[in-house]
């Protein structure tokens, strides 16, 4: 397990970090969720959190965005306490997402135009492209993939600094995550914006991530670079078995 890096930089940058969650915990109904989670996310990095199900991902995502709160500890989202303060700030894919379903592609597109003052309309139309949105399709009838991928359209449509998807790639077919993986997230890496991404589709983003944080049973087991991995000649799914099997 390579813990270099988790006891120096996760706590010494803070400015530099896009998050910084120091000693979080959560409980619910008396059981443990998450155990005194402390990591940094660099700005511009591409940090996945990864881990077995039931890890804690999707709730320690919540409490970054704002959506609940821990029991004890503290998170920072671009320098302020995570909350009301910086919900504009960022662009969150939840992990169980409802679009209303009696509207087309369309016309919830034009809502979200109007909703999100951060809405990049040059991009939202590459977006539709590449995504391969049908817009006349009505959200109650479209498959599981096909709403994912409008989904995630809303997201990364948004200018926000800060993305979190959770699971971005449920239910969305091989080609089309291989798609979105390899175009649509790195050409949005432009290095100002930070990307943190709860997935286990490990393959597909082995070449995207920079960084990773490796939770089991609400506890960080590891952080860690990808570049510095490489150099001693593992990879991201190569790490992640060494950490968990
Ligand atoms: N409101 C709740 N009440 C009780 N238990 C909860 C609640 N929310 C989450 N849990 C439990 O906390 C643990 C972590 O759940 P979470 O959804 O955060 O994990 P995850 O890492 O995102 O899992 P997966 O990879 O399967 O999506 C699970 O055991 C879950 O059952």
């Amino acid at each position: 397990m390579d813990n270099s890096n988790y006891s120096n930089e996760t706590f010494s940058s803070g400015k530099d970090n896009a998050i910084d969650c120091r000693d979080v915990c959560l409980k619910a109904k008396k059981k443990k969720i998450l155990d005194q989670v402390s990591f940094g996310v660099p700005r511009g990095s591409i940090t996945g959190l990864l881990g077995p199900n039931g890890a804690g991902k999707s709730s320690l995502l919540r409490m970054i965005a704002g959506l609940s709160t821990p029991d004890s500890g503290s998170i920072h989202v671009l320098g302020e306490p995570a909350g009301e303060a910086v919900l504009g700030k960022l662009s969150l894919l939840p992990d169980r997402g409802n679009l209303p379903g009696w509207l087309t592609a369309g016309k919830w597109l034009s809502f979200a135009q109007s909703l999100y003052p951060d809405w990049n309309d040059t991009r939202a139309e590459q977006l539709i492209v590449s995504l391969k949105i049908n817009l006349e399709s009505r959200i109650s009838v479209m498959s599981r993939g096909e709403e994912a991928r409008l989904q995630l359209l809303t997201c990364l449509a948004r200018s926000a600094p800060l993305v979190i998807l959770d699971e971005p790639f449920t239910g969305v077919d091989m080609i089309s995550r291989e798609q979105i993986s390899s175009t649509v997230v790195s050409e949005l890496a432009d290095g100002e914006r930070t990307f943190l991404i709860a997935t286990h589709d490990i393959r597909e983003m082995e070449l995207l991530f920079d960084r990773l944080v490796l939770i089991k049973d609400g506890q960080v087991q590891s952080v860690a670079d990808v570049e510095q991995l490489r150099r001693a000649g593992k990879s991201v799914e190569s790490h992640y078995r060494e950490v968990f099997a």
